[in-house]
């Protein structure tokens, strides 16, 4: 288990070291056009795991819908801060 913190931070290495076999670095080479279609889709599984699933499964999918968002965060090079100062 990890916070979404520390998923962030794992990503920013990630991008930076490009370990080979992550798919995180596959995902931030597919573009940003790709990554806000994921997101779309993953949006819709959340929706979709509210209505008709279990709070495990909803748990899960909205875990995959803040994977995504963090990878955007990434490829627009896009800090925590950025988002927090929102909130
Ligand atoms: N938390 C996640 C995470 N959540 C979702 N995903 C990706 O999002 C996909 C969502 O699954 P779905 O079932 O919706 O999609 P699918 O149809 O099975 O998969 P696709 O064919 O659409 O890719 C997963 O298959 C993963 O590719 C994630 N990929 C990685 N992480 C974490 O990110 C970190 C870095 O991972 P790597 O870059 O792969 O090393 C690690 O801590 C991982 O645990």
């Amino acid at each position: 288990m990890k916070t979404f913190d520390e998923l962030f931070a794992e990503l920013v290495e990630k991008a930076a070291t490009r370990p080979v076999g992550s798919g995180t670095v596959a995902a931030l080479d597919s573009g940003v056009h790709t990554l806000g279609k994921k997101i779309i889709e993953e949006a819709g599984e959340v929706w979709l795991a509210a209505e008709h699933e279990s709070d495990e499964a909803l748990g899960e999918e909205i875990s995959q819908l803040l994977y995504w968002l963090q990878v955007m965060m990434v490829k627009r090079g896009l800090g925590l801060g950025d988002v927090y100062r929102h909130l």
